[in-house]
């Protein structure tokens, strides 16, 4: 793969640059929460900048169904860029500044789409953008998009700076990883990570598992969830996982359950065998915390990803402080990925440095530990 720096000495005075970054950053309203993806790429944006390029940046934000949406304007990240840079950035098109970023690449339908004919298409339009594409969005490159995938096989293709550090650091989990081993799963992405614990079963010590990812299995487990998160047509996959696994998985054994998805919700802490039919969990328990962290003692390598609860809500947030802390106690390797996960650990003021790495990506990182080949690395490759 050749790399920011290759690029750097060839010289990018006068040269356009299509810049794909993962900005994907959590928002309350037009409030950014965490501005760690886009201050990830700076790095990167500032060498092209310095080296005399114009950049072109594009970026998706959440999950938007191929037309545009005003919930997911990069509008908001493009100011918060131009403050970080402490420039201007034009936004939506080219004007005036050395830096552009464009609209949510998922108000296009060829994003993301299976077929291949459209998502080429889409990948042509973009490559209009730059002479060279560099990719800097980590957080992405487990997708087969347009312009994570496609769009390199059109124009010269280098590895951003965060890339390349990410791809570094986490190869150290991969292959001779130091035991015991545990990895810790949460978050709502459930039918995605659903499909990576298969993989990681047999490479990992212990599986531990929270977040809205756990009622799914506790339904396996043949409990009720109530109204919590649930992919109900995954039930039988988790049977069979929970079979495999053993007692590598280690699940909540207790929640808390509100009455609505709301800070001033009525909240009470039950066990997994009395969750109220019409009750939500939006955390794991006290019970659970404990469990977890006991697990995690004696661990040599870790990895994290996906809150354990709804952190984003302060009556909700103790199981992902309780886990993160305990993590910060291990004496090895660990590792926290995923845009809200990074997001929670900064939010909760968890010192940065009680983590050897904090990983702009979950759903990557993850991919990326089972040893699966990325479409976007393999793309940079060619
Ligand atoms: N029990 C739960 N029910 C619903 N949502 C949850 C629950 N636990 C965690 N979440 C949500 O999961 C989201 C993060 O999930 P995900 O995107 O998978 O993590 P990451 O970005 O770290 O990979 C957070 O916004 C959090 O509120
Ligand atoms: O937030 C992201 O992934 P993550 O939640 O796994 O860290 C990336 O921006 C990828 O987003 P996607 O999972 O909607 O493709």
């Amino acid at each position: 793969m050749k790399t920011l720096d290759d690029l750097l000495s060839e010289g990018v005075a006068g040269r356009r640059v299509l810049l794909r970054a993962d900005l994907n950053v959590p928002l309350d309203g037009e409030k950014i929460t965490d501005d760690g993806r886009i201050r990830a790429v700076l790095p990167t944006l500032n060498a092209l900048l310095e080296g005399g390029a114009t950049v072109t940046v594009v970026s998706h934000l959440g999950r938007p169904k191929g037309a545009p949406d005003p919930k997911y304007t990069l509008a908001p990240v493009a100011a918060r860029l131009s403050e970080l840079l402490g420039g201007p950035v034009n936004f939506g098109a080219a004007g005036d500044a050395k830096v552009t970023l464009l609209e949510n690449l998922r108000f296009n339908p060829g994003e993301t789409s299976k077929d291949e004919g459209e998502r080429k298409a889409f990948a042509q339009e973009l490559a209009a953008h730059g002479d060279v594409y560099v990719d800097d969005a980590f957080g992405a490159v487990h997708r087969k998009h347009a312009s994570v995938y496609d769009v390199a096989a059109l124009l010269p293709h280098y590895t951003g700076y965060l890339v390349a550090r990410e791809l570094e650091v986490l190869s150290k989990l991969t292959g001779e990883a130091e035991r015991p081993y545990v990895v810790v799963l949460g978050g709502s992405k459930v039918s995605d990570k659903l499909a990576v614990i298969e993989a990681l079963l047999p490479k990992v010590d212990k599986l531990l598992i929270g977040g809205g990812m756990c009622f799914t299995f506790l339904k396996a487990q043949g409990y009720e969830v109530g109204k919590s998160l649930l992919q109900d047509e995954m039930v039988d996959t988790c049977k069979d996982l929970l079979q495999r696994g053993g007692d590598k998985i280690v699940l909540p054994t207790d929640v808390l359950s509100a009455d609505k998805f709301a800070a001033d919700a009525a909240v009470q802490t039950v066990g997994v065998d009395a969750i109220p039919a019409d009750g939500l969990g939006l955390d794991i328990g006290p019970e659970s915390v404990a469990a977890f962290a006991a697990a995690l003692e004696s661990a040599k390598t870790v990895f994290w990803n996906g809150p354990m609860g709804v952190f984003e809500l302060a009556p909700f947030a103790a199981g992902t402080r309780g886990v993160a802390e305990a993590i910060t106690k291990v004496d090895g390797f660990t590792v926290v990925g995923g845009g809200d996960s990074a997001a929670a650990v900064r939010a909760l003021g968890i010192p940065e440095d009680g983590f050897s790495h904090i990983s702009t990506g979950g759903g990557a990182s993850l991919e990326f530990l089972e040893g699966k080949a990325l479409p976007g690395i393999v793309a940079l490759e060619g």
